[in-house]
């Protein structure tokens, strides 16, 4: 039987592991709108790409997200066999091997940065390398069983990917790619703190020091009212540096004042099953939120660019 710190693994990887598996190791459905992100970032980016280039750099973004994934599973493993919301991923339920996961996660990120670098730019490569160290090892390995702050500081791994985007066209940083990191960065906390404070027990249970168990549901649910409004706030910048229209605008008030309302409610929520149905419903919709303002950027800019609308 192997054991990772006070934790029971499962016994020898049983069976073969099957392409699923794999593809789990990937975190597919989180990295969707991760993707999307970057997607985003890369067609509203001033400048052109061949189109070809461009589906590669999505591609390989995509990959290098995965890849990140496959290593943070890698690593938390042990703690993946405690939580009920993570027991069943291939690790713990013993269908791929530690050393499998991590020679997976290590080729794919090597190739996908490889390929963007190729595809498009040496900044996007540098960046998405960053980024995948960013996620592995400065969240997964040293900030996430360390400090309530992991969420915070650990975040901007999510962020980086919308300007990796940006660089795969620009070969550079600017303030508009900035702002957008902003948003994602602002919007990981409310996102993160909503989940767990309906799945508390989990982290409790698996020793993770996530902001609910460490400061307590109040001190969250007012952090979680704060991010809420500085978010709001960051989604006007595109805006405010004059590269998004009215459209834009608009959905970004509509759904940041949705956002705002959602968290004042789960602030103001009595404590126990009420709290929990509120936080359900901002972690429900934050999701939806990041996908609205990044569809409205992206489809405020088509409009500006080829329709000459707004
Ligand atoms: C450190 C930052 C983040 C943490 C700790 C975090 C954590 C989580 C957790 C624990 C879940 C629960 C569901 C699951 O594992 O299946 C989840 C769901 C999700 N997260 Fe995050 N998240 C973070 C950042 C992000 C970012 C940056 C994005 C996208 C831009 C994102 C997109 C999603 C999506 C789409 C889901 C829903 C997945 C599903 O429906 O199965 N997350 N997140
Ligand atoms: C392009 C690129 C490299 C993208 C990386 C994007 C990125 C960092 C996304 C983070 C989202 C995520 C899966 C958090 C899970 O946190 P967790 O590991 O604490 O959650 P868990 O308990 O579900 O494992």
């Amino acid at each position: 039987m192997a054991y990772l710190g006070d934790t029971k693994i499962n016994p020898a990887v049983t069976g073969e592991a099957r392409v699923g598996d794999y593809l789990a190791l990937l975190k597919p459905s989180v990295m969707s709108l991760v993707v999307f992100t970057a997607f985003v970032g890369l067609v509203v980016a001033p400048g052109t790409i061949n189109p070809i280039l461009a589906v590669i750099a999505v591609f390989a973004i995509a990959v290098g997200g995965g890849a990140s994934g496959a290593l943070n599973m890698w690593y938390d493993s042990d703690i993946d066999a405690i939580m009920s919301r993570t027991a069943n991923r291939p690790i713990p339920a013993g269908r791929i091997s530690r050393e499998q996961a991590l020679v997976f996660g290590l080729v794919l990120s090597v190739c996908s940065v490889t390929l963007l670098g190729l595809a498009t730019n040496w900044v996007a490569g540098g960046l998405l390398a960053f980024t995948i160290f960013f996620y592995a090892v400065i969240y997964t390995i040293w900030l996430k069983r360390r400090t309530p702050q992991n969420i915070v500081i650990g975040g901007a791994a999510g962020a980086f990917p919308t300007m990796v985007g940006w660089a795969a066209v620009t070969g550079d940083i600017s303030l508009v790619s900035c702002a957008m990191f902003l948003i994602v960065f602002l919007w990981t906390p409310p996102h993160f703190w909503a989940l767990a404070l309906y799945k508390q027990s989990d982290y409790s249970a698996a020793g993770v020091p996530m902001m609910p168990n460490v400061a307590g549901e109040k001190s969250t649910r007012v952090q979680i009212l704060v991010y809420s409004v500085l978010l709001a706030a960051s989604t006007l910048l595109p805006s405010l540096l004059g590269f998004s229209g009215w459209l834009y605008t608009a959905a970004a008030v509509v759904t940041g004042l949705s956002f705002i309302y959602l968290a004042w409610k789960l602030q103001r929520a009595e404590d126990g099953a009420p709290m929990r149905r509120a936080a359900r419903t901002l972690f429900t919709f934050s999701l939806s939120y990041l996908f609205i303002v990044f569809f409205a950027l992206l489809t405020d800019n088509l409009l500006v660019r080829f329709g000459g609308f707004l």
